[in-house]
């Protein structure tokens, strides 16, 4: 195959509010089940990384949020997708799992423990930075 010329971008919200961050536990596939995750999704064709991670936590959290600063190192993923995560600041709404098994709120300490998904691992250390811990 040829004429990729930019891998594909799936985008994942770093949601902090006080010394806490949100994650959300998937459903899918049955491998990643039950880990837990920053929201977010791919980013469409002819959309913005920003407008994906608005569009995604509107989708999948009911929430609005403003999109800021990039966070820890791409992660090449299958298929010519790479990963990415951003800041992102809750400015309307209340989240809701509508599309994840649940939602919490953990601090550094939780975050260490929590069953990540493989991907994110690698984001530990910058966002345990910015919870403070
Ligand atoms: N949203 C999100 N996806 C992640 C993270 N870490 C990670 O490896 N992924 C992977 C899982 C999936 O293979 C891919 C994104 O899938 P998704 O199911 O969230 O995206 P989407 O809503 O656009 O999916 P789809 O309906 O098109 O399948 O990235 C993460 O922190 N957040």
């Amino acid at each position: 195959m040829t004429g990729r010329t930019r891998d594909r971008e799936v985008v994942a919200a770093a949601v902090i509010q006080g010394r806490r961050l949100l994650l959300a536990q998937r459903t899918r596939p049955p491998e990643l089940a039950g880990l837990w995750e920053l929201p977010g999704g791919k980013v469409e064709p002819g959309e913005s990384p920003a407008d994906a991670v608005h569009r995604e936590l509107l989708e999948e959290l009911g929430v609005e949020v403003t999109v800021g600063e990039r966070i820890g190192a791409d992660v090449p993923l299958r298929d010519g997708l790479v990963l990415r995560a951003y800041r992102a600041e809750l400015i309307r709404g209340t989240p809701r799992a509508l599309d994840h098994a649940a939602l919490c709120w953990v601090d550094a300490r939780e975050l260490r423990e929590i069953a990540l998904v493989g991907n994110d691992r690698g984001w530990l250390p910058d966002l345990v930075t910015l919870l403070g811990g």
